[in-house]
């Protein structure tokens, strides 16, 4: 990102807080004020009080720097009420910020990243943005009026002394700018090495099962070890560039305040200065040295800020699922006749999932999408739930394109249940009743439809069992029935679908449920992926896929007729269905 268009992005962000800022801005320069005023009183006190016997004026310099000081700590205050204000309220709206991204962010930028990946780059990335808020950043901008007041009252002091000084502020200058792209391009190592932690860390959770079960335990923690290497040398090499800098710093400061002695001594030889003079020159020396030391701080905060902005942008400005422009509600009232793809085109990243595909679904319909993995049953769901645009074609309903509609009220026509679900980590009771908005009979007539009751009667707990990260205290097939239930107790749905949805049921239980779906299914549309033959003998029409086509729509009995792919797969499934119906019968 450009620099400019950098710096545009900042203001814009910082703009809610300007006038906080801009009061702590002002305070900061009141306050500094009365930093300058100090050594010149001191100046004052040594001349003309301490030097000359005079103890009125030593006792009046005394009490004005005592007000001074009693002022600023007033100043400094209100100072800290206001930029308390920002530095909390910063990071809490870019928190929010970050997290509304997250959710409305499109379903496909979580299939290449590691949530945690993400989450810990985000959390990084706003606590770098955030550290533009601490007091010594903010007092940097202050620091510019510092340095040229400071200037004028050394040059009327002793315009010889401050030549010599002026002298030493480029090469702090140049050795700062050298050392703040070192550190920049050092940032970005360590932002990406953290980034490949995070990913390990995900990944070692979620795979944990996998990782002690094939025994990799000590690949991976080789490669945490070459990850971690790599940020300790990014580390080393960034405290060396703080060393550096320090190092630079004390030397000039040392180097210039022995000139400032030496020369200083001779001038006072000459009688071209006072003792007083001398004394205040050092003191406003080191107020101009000091803010120096502050930009320089700014430079290497710069250094860290500028990359975790850059991909801070970068996610915020990621596709989200945002309403199209002029798009209306879906009337939950509406008639709703008809649901159509028309030559409808899906590519992931390069591959081709669906190609052209064209298919009409009629109210009342019950139907299948059949076809062998990977031939395109999911991305069809995915498109009907819009969890994925179109590359090409139309998906429409009544004739109106789906896009026409909010997302909000377009989804909460559909209740789907997916061939992964996620499970909260609540009770039974709570992960079916995710809307918040059921009673406890529809709750447990849900249960039932799904097949879940009776096992929930036999846990201790009954609906108040809790069920563990993602559901990992319940069996797979526990799991689904549960998850099943959330799906079929959604309210006021018009369409069903069901991707797999019985896949980890024993085969008796499968047959009950299909058996009432079938018959009993109060949707106007409902949309079964199973290979089951029982099942698909009872629906109204099949859509058979290959590779992303469609071969062909029609009966059962049509599509076993005519297509050798499709009877391949009833032949398949049949066996199958013969071997569980074997080992059930056995293990009965
Ligand atoms: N998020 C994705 N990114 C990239 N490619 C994907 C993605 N999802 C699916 N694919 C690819 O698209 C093709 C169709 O996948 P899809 O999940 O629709 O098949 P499917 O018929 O549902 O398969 P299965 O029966 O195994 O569930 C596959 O080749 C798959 O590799």
């Amino acid at each position: 990102m450009k620099h400019k268009e950098l710096v545009l992005k900042m203001k814009e962000l910082f703009a809610p807080y300007r006038k906080n800022l801009i009061i702590i801005s002002v305070i900061m320069i009141i306050t500094s004020i009365g930093s300058f005023l100090t050594p010149w009183l001191t100046k004052q006190l040594i001349d003309i009080g301490i030097m000359k016997g005079n103890f009125l004026q030593t006792v009046f310099y005394v009490g004005l720097i005592f007000i001074i000081f009693f002022a600023q700590q007033l100043f400094g205050a209100i100072q800290f009420y206001y930029y308390r204000n920002i530095s909390l309220r910063i990071p809490f709206d870019l928190n929010n910020q970050a997290c509304k991204h997250v959710l409305l962010v499109r379903t496909k930028y979580f299939k290449d990243r590691n949530f945690s990946e993400v989450m810990s780059e985000l959390f990084q990335d706003i606590s770098n943005i955030s550290s533009l808020t601490d007091t010594q950043f903010l007092s940097s901008f202050v620091s510019l009026f510092k340095i040229v007041a400071g200037l004028v009252a050394l040059f009327l002091i002793n315009w010889k002394l401050t030549l010599i000084m002026l002298a030493t502020i480029p090469i702090k200058v140049l050795i700062s700018s050298y050392l703040f792209k070192k550190q920049e391009s050092i940032y970005k190592v360590i932002m990406r090495v953290q980034s490949n932690f995070s990913a390990w860390l995900g990944d070692g959770i979620s795979g944990i099962v996998e990782i002690k079960l094939w025994g990799i335990i000590n690949k991976k923690l080789s490669k945490l070890n070459d990850i971690l290497e790599n940020s300790m040398k990014a580390k080393s090499r960034l405290m060396f560039c703080g060393y550096i800098d320090n190092v630079a710093g004390s030397t000039l400061s040392i180097l210039f305040t022995c000139i400032l002695y030496l020369f200083g001594s001779w001038l006072i030889q000459k009688n071209e200065m006072s003792i007083g003079s001398l004394v205040s020159f050092v003191s406003y020396s080191s107020l101009v040295f000091e803010p120096i030391g502050i930009i320089s701080y700014l430079i290497t905060q710069l250094s860290l800020v500028k990359p975790a902005f850059e991909r801070f942008l970068r996610f915020l400005s990621t596709d989200i699922e945002n309403d199209n422009p002029g798009s209306i509600e879906l009337p939950n009232s509406m008639d709703i006749k008809q649901i159509k793809f028309e030559n409808v085109s899906l590519v992931y990243d390069e591959e081709k999932a669906l190609d052209h595909v064209s298919f009409t679904i009629n109210k009342g319909e019950k139907i299948a999408i059949i076809g062998f993995n990977g031939s395109g049953k999911t991305s069809i769901v995915n498109l009907l739930l819009r969890f994925y645009e179109p590359t090409e074609g139309v998906i429409k309903i009544n004739n109106n394109d789906i896009r026409t509609y909010t997302f909000e009220s377009y989804r909460s026509m559909w209740s789907l249940m997916a061939q992964d679900n996620y499970m909260f980590n609540d009770t039974i009771k709570n992960n079916i009743n995710i809307s918040e908005e059921l009673s406890m009979d529809e709750i447990i007539e849900s249960c039932k439809k799904s097949g879940a009751y009776s096992f929930i009667q036999e846990l201790p707990e009954k609906f108040e069992t809790r069920i563990g990260y993602n559901g990992s205290k319940l069996s797979g097939g526990q799991r689904q029935k549960v998850a099943l239930a959330r799906t079929l107790a959604r309210k006021n749905t018009k369409a069903l679908i069901l991707d797999e949805a019985t896949s980890s049921y024993d085969y008796y239980s499968e047959q009950n449920f299909n058996e009432d779906i079938v018959s009993s299914s109060c949707y106007i549309f409902t949309i079964i992926i199973t290979h089951r033959p029982e099942v698909l003998k009872k629906l109204d029409r099949i859509i058979y896929l290959d590779k992303g086509r469609v071969m062909g729509t029609g009966t059962f009995d049509e599509l076993y007729e005519s297509m050798e792919g499709f009877r391949n797969i009833i032949v398949n499934t049949q066996n199958k269905e013969m071997q569980d119906h074997a080992v059930h019968a056995f293990s009965n």
